[in-house]
């Protein structure tokens, strides 16, 4: 008698994980943008869609504050089903920002959805602080799709081709590049120079100490796939898809599976991808299965669980932390405060 598939219900915790992927360019990068942040009349935070909390980063809540702010959760056409659920996780995260912010749910490589934030940004050109245009910023996580929304609103603004260089890995920007103009002016009083964006390399948070979510931002493309082993991030994938009950998304490689080497087992075999003598290339199969994720062809969910108190959870004050070596410090200094608490405890009659 078939037995029915019961997916995993806890992800184990690695012990080997890195807890930080924030690197020499994203510090110089962190200190350009609180050094150009004066002169911005307005900023656009890019957020992945498929991580909307855990793509929030800490650095940027500090270094923006009090600036006007457009957020963009990118890559929806690679998170969104077209479900309830999806669209009830989209008026919760509008509602978590509003008035103040203005939100936007977007594939950035959408004609029909860049023009909605365009015309936005056209609409604030008025709020502009020179005489030169609206001046913007686009920040964000590694890889989320800044430099593509930049292209992207450049080519329907302006009509001109790309200005700046995308690509599947996190850290092909690396510098602040100069203004690149998106709409031009139209001569009226209110608008006498356009509006003008600057791309900005991706900052990772200095410092995740949770696997959980340093695992979905390595899912998701925010870390370079030489950082984490590609089969523990394919495993978590595979936890991640059972967990949706997408596991139709790999029946051509194997049945729904809780073991990530039976299904890299069917991956390398239908594409052919054996040593020599005949062995699995899990590796190599682990590598084609996360591309096939990321391109929304392993199932379209969320990674993130979205209510209103995990977004509240989100945006608690967190202690402020700039590196990774201050983070341990810190990390430390909580542990040695605890151990002396239950010693305490421990000596009370
Ligand atoms: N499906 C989909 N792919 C996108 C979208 N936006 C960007 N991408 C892809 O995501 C990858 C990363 O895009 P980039 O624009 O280079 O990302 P970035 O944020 O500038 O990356 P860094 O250089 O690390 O700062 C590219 O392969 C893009 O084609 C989107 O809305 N939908």
């Amino acid at each position: 008698m078939a037995t029915s598939f019961v997916p995993r219900a806890i992800f184990p915790t690695l012990q080997n994980l890195p807890k930080s992927y924030f690197i020499g360019h994203h510090k110089t990068a962190i200190q350009s943008i609180r050094k150009t942040i004066s002169t911005i009349d307005l900023v656009i935070e890019c957020r992945d869609y498929r991580v909307p909390l855990t793509s929030i980063n800490p650095l940027f809540e500090q270094c923006l504050e009090g600036r006007p702010r457009v957020l963009v959760y990118t890559k929806r056409d690679v998170g969104n089903s077209a479900s309830i659920e999806d669209a009830n996780r989209e008026k919760l995260l509008r509602n978590a920002y509003s008035p103040s912010t203005t939100v936007f749910f977007s594939d950035c490589t959408n004609k029909f959805h860049v023009s909605g934030i365009l015309k936005y940004l056209k609409s604030q050109i008025p709020t502009a602080s020179s005489l030169t245009g609206l001046q913007v910023l686009i920040v964000g996580m590694p890889n989320v799709g800044k430099s593509t929304l930049l292209n992207s609103l450049r080519h329907i603004g302006v009509n001109r081709k790309k200005a700046a260089r995308t690509g599947d890995q996190p850290g092909v920007t690396r510098s602040m590049p100069s203004y690149v103009r998106i709409a031009q002016a139209t001569g009226n009083w209110r608008d006498p120079g356009g509006v003008y964006v600057k791309d900005s390399p991706g900052v990772f948070v200095p410092y995740i100490p949770d696997p959980d979510a340093m695992l979905k931002l390595a899912l998701c493309g925010c870390v370079k796939d030489t950082v984490i082993h590609p089969v523990q991030v394919a495993d978590y994938l595979l936890y991640q898809i059972n967990k949706h009950g997408k596991h139709n998304a790999y029946k051509r490689f194997c049945g729904p599976t809780n073991d990530i080497m039976e299904l890299l087992l069917g991956v390398s075999k239908n594409l052919g991808m054996l040593k020599k003598q005949g062995e699995p290339m899990f590796e190599g199969a682990a590598v084609r299965w996360l591309q096939w994720f990321r391109h929304g062809r392993m199932g379209r969910f969320c990674l993130d669980e979205v209510s209103e108190e995990s977004i509240r959870e989100a945006h608690a004050a967190k202690p402020f932390i700039t590196s990774y070596s201050a983070a341990k410090k810190q990390s430390k200094a909580i542990r040695i405060k605890g151990q002396r608490n239950i010693t305490t405890e421990e000596q009370l009659p």
